[in-house]
């Protein structure tokens, strides 16, 4: 697949936290009412990301009607945040939360309403505290990319990134 993103050729190595997720098993929620991955959103993606033996991890979307953008295909900015949200879960395995400043998306092919995406992401390695990812995402066949993401995150302390507007969370 043709993209433009050209990852650092000197990025630093990354080994799995010795208390990440265990392969095979769910990574926790960032938090129950995100967007992504929470449980308790009435419209929300409720993406379980599950972490692979490695720095990698995987994700299945069912493609619900809501997710429309063109007629009977998915929207590109549900497909961005999708991988938004699985390559922003792939940090906490080597204990890092993050947060995105860079996403580039690479749309192949059009993603059918009633199709089943199935992502995979990994982290490529560090400079600092930018980590660079990859993913891609399939329909069932892995030899068959409908579209490729590359994001870029940095590393925070989260009680202080999100202390200026905690207070007006939505809680359900
Ligand atoms: C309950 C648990 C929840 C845990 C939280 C989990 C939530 C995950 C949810 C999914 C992910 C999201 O949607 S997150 C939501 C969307 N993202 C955001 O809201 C982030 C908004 N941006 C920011 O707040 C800020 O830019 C920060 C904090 C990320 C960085 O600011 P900073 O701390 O001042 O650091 P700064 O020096 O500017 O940047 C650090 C390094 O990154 C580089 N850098 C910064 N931006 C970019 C960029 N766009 N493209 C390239 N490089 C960049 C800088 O050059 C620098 O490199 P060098 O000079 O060091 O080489």
């Amino acid at each position: 697949m043709k993209h433009a993103f050209v990852p650092p050729a000197d990025l630093e190595p990354l080994v799995r936290h010795p208390k990440a997720t265990g392969p095979g098993q769910h990574i926790g929620l960032h938090h129950s009412t995100c967007f992504g991955c929470g449980d308790d959103t009435p419209l929300g993606l409720h993406l379980k990301v599950i972490a692979g033996d490695d720095l990698s991890v995987t994700a299945q979307m069912p493609v619900v009607d809501w997710m429309q953008g063109g007629p009977g295909v998915i929207h590109g900015g549900v497909l961005s945040a999708a991988f938004d949200e699985v390559t922003g879960t792939a940090p906490l395995l080597i204990g890092a939360p993050v947060v995105t400043v860079h996403l580039e998306v690479d749309f192949a092919k059009p993603i059918p309403l009633g199709s089943t995406l199935h992502f995979e992401a990994r982290i490529l390695g560090k400079q600092g505290r930018k980590i660079y990812l990859a993913a891609s995402a399939h329909l069932g066949d892995p030899e068959q990319i409908v579209a490729s993401a590359h994001a870029l995150f940095v590393t925070i302390d989260v009680q202080k990134h999100f202390a200026e507007h905690y207070d007006k969370r939505v809680i359900l």
